[in-house]
């Protein structure tokens, strides 16, 4: 068994509350609420310069040029691809630049996530990230074999379940595989700890954008 799935089986029940959360459960139905999408995506936006520094913390603990060399295409295709997405997807949905201070669950996936990237090491933040993309291209993969109707959520989706996005997911499962072939016990347990952290807070993240108290941002000078 692959480090990787160890780690995975050591978090089973986290990994199928993650698979089976409503935020997907609702996308795989096509029955996900506009307002919800809206939130969600805001939320999304605010998370990408935090991607940014974890991904910068990695870079400068990488354990040598290959993994940068990964690591800084990583980096280059969010700061530019992603946040021009971003871009035509507040325009198409009427999304709106400033809005409320964010949901607690949503500051919490922030410092939470970047907190292990500034604490951990190399092992530590590739396993987060391990888990963040190898659970959005197991759902993505499947939801995506009955793409949304509505158009850029259906893109969104299809993004996750491309080969660029899981190739760098398994780019993730590699690195993970060998940082934990060089631990004893007690370290990979350490690794399984932080993917289940990574999990759980992911959950409280996608869980925050039903939350319709916190109101959509709309698009400045529209109707
Ligand atoms: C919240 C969240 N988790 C994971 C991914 C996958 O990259 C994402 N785009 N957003």
């Amino acid at each position: 068994m692959r480090h990787s799935d160890w780690i995975r089986s050591q978090n089973q029940y986290l990994w199928e509350a993650m698979q089976t959360h409503r935020f997907v459960t609702d996308i795989e139905k096509d029955q996900l609420p506009l307002d919800v999408l809206r939130r969600y995506f805001f939320f999304e936006h605010a998370f990408v310069e935090t991607a940014v520094l974890i991904f910068g913390h990695a870079l400068l603990k990488a354990p040598g040029f290959a993994q940068q060399r990964k690591l800084i295409a990583t980096l280059s295709a969010l700061s530019e691809a992603q946040l021009v997405w971003f871009q035509d997807c507040f325009a198409a949905l009427g999304i709106g630049t400033k809005g409320s201070p964010l949901p607690k669950a949503v500051d919490d996936f922030a410092t939470g996530m970047l907190g292990i990237a500034e604490d951990g090491d190399y092992a530590a933040i590739v396993t987060i990230m391990m888990a963040a993309e190898w659970m959005y291209g197991t759902w993505c993969m499947r939801a995506h074999q009955h793409p949304s109707t509505e158009p850029m959520l259906r893109a969104w989706v299809q993004l996750h379940a491309e080969p660029d996005f899981l190739s760098g997911a398994d780019w993730l499962r590699a690195e993970v595989d060998r940082e934990a072939a060089a631990l004893d016990d007690a370290g990979r347990m350490r690794l399984a700890d932080l993917f289940g952290r990574a999990l759980q807070l992911e959950i409280d993240f996608h869980e925050a954008a039903y939350d319709s108290t916190w109101p959509v941002p709309k698009a400045e000078g529209n109707a």
